[in-house]
């Protein structure tokens, strides 16, 4: 009877948590937007927003009505991507911030066409590069994969539907996008927190839909 009252009691006291990985380059806003994230759902929390370049990792559990969501943010700098793949199997979702000032006009086809000598891409052929990567990875296969077009409240960011044409929509629909997933593009601006919302909210719907295929922990 004990032990059955208890596992009732627990029951109606837990709720489901999922992990969330957030990606990208080194400067895309990974740890703005994570500040951001934890200021929007806990009162108490104001962001800072002077952010350092990450070395290593930066964990928040966010508490929402339904579900709790354990955020990792990750350090995006070249010799920090190696890391990345251990968080692959635990996480439920991903997301992968693009900072939309410095991937060029985001048109991946003309990357090949262009000379050598011409740089006016940005960083734009290395994002490809490492989100085929994250893609390809055997323990991502089936994660819901939200890409946020970062920076854009900048005057200089690239739109989020070029954005969404032009390089995301290829390289999910490229040899190297693999299994059919669920995916999405929102735009951002974690500075000022326009768009943190919808990508939770996003999220939060994308990890229950996917709940079978990768179980939530109890807490
Ligand atoms: N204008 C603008 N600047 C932003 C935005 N998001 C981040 N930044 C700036 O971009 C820089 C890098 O932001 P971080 O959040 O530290 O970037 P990160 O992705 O965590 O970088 P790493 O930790 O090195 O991987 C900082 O100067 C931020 O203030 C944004 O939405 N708009
Ligand atoms: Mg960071």
């Amino acid at each position: 009877m004990y032990h059955l009252v208890k596992s009732l009691y627990l029951h109606a006291t837990s709720k489901e948590e999922y992990s969330i990985l957030v990606l990208g380059l080194d400067n895309a806003g990974k740890t703005t937007l994570l500040e951001q994230i934890k200021s929007l759902y806990n009162s108490e929390h104001t962001a800072n927003l002077k952010t350092v370049p990450t070395v290593g990792q930066n964990v928040s559990l966010v508490d929402l009505p339904e579900l709790y969501l354990r955020i990792w943010d990750v350090g995006g700098q070249h010799s920090l991507r190696g890391l990345w793949q251990s968080y692959y199997s635990s996480c439920h979702a991903i997301v992968f911030v693009v900072d939309s000032t410095d991937i060029g006009d985001a048109d991946i086809e003309r990357l090949s066409k262009r000379s050598n000598n011409e740089d006016v891409d940005g960083r734009l052929d290395e994002c490809k590069l490492v989100l085929e990567d994250v893609l390809q990875n055997e323990d991502t296969e089936g994660v819901p994969v939200l890409v946020l077009a970062n920076k854009q409240d900048r005057e200089d960011c690239v739109e989020v539907v070029r954005i969404k044409e032009g390089l995301v929509r290829k390289v999910f629909e490229g040899e190297k996008g693999q299994n059919v997933r669920d995916s999405r593009v929102l735009p951002l601006s974690a500075l000022t927190g326009t768009g943190v919302k919808e990508a939770v909210e996003w999220l939060c719907s994308r990890v229950k839909w996917n709940k079978e295929a990768r179980p939530p922990v109890m807490r």
